[in-house]
């Protein structure tokens, strides 16, 4: 039998990246996880399609689905709600694909608490000063929004230590790599893990 998929989560402060970098990667033929598209309260941005870029939800559809248990993680982020599908997850995973969620970091922290075992990767920015001109650059908040949300990203760095690995933003293309290394690692080491458990089966 397939060894159950690895689940994998990219998480990071606002701003960092982590959209981009989750784009990029799935704009790539070569990625072989899934990316597990979330549901949000959110309005869809011009653009943005239903079951593509998100299942967009009313704040009661949403409520439904926190009391239904149908969410593997969720929280608030600027005013809406933002959650994982926990079905698509696990019937995935169970077919033996690799799962890789793109959230902020409350969810990320429930993420750890009930899948440990999963890659958790916190894509964090080469330095304050230039996460905060990518936020300003990005051009969609007013200054006390950006104030807000340097602030958030500060307390979201400091969770850094919770995570297996960090890959730094320096160029969206090498945070790719980097991130497609790790998933790699991530397999071998579940193998070895393995390996080695079964050789002391047999000794035992
Ligand atoms: N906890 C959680 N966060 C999510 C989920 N989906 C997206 N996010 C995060 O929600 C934040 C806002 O996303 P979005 O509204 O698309 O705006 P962005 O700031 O342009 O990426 C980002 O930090 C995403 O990583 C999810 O399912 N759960
Ligand atoms: N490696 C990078 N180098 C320069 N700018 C970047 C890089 N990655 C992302 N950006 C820019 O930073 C801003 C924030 O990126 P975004 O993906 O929206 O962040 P997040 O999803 O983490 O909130 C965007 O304007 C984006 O184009």
């Amino acid at each position: 039998m397939k060894e159950k998929g690895l689940l994998i989560v990219l998480s990071g402060p606002s701003g960092v990246g982590k959209g981009t970098v989750r784009k990029a990667l799935f704009s790539q033929h070569d990625t072989a996880f899934e990316y597990s598209i979330s549901m949000t309260t959110r309005a869809p941005r011009e653009g943005e399609v239903d079951g593509v870029d998100y299942f967009f939800k009313t704040r009661e559809e949403f409520e439904a689905l926190i009391e239904q248990g149908k969410l593997l993680e969720y929280a608030e982020f600027v005013g809406n709600y933002y959650g994982t599908p926990v079905d698509y997850v696990r019937e995935t995973l169970a077919k033996g694909k690799d799962v890789f969620l793109e959230i902020e970091v409350q969810g990320a922290r429930q993420v750890r608490e009930k899948f440990p075992e999963a890659l958790f990767i916190f894509l964090a920015p080469p330095s304050l000063s230039e996460l905060e001109s990518r936020i300003i650059g990005r051009g969609t908040e007013s200054d006390e929004v950006i104030a807000n949300r340097l602030k958030t990203a500060r307390e979201e760095i400091e969770m850094m230590d919770l995570y297996d690995y960090v890959v730094e933003n320096d160029t969206v293309e090498s945070a790719c790599d980097k991130i497609k290394s790790i998933v790699v690692a991530g397999h071998c080491n579940r193998e070895y893990v393995a390996k080695r458990y079964l050789k002391m089966l047999e000794v035992e």
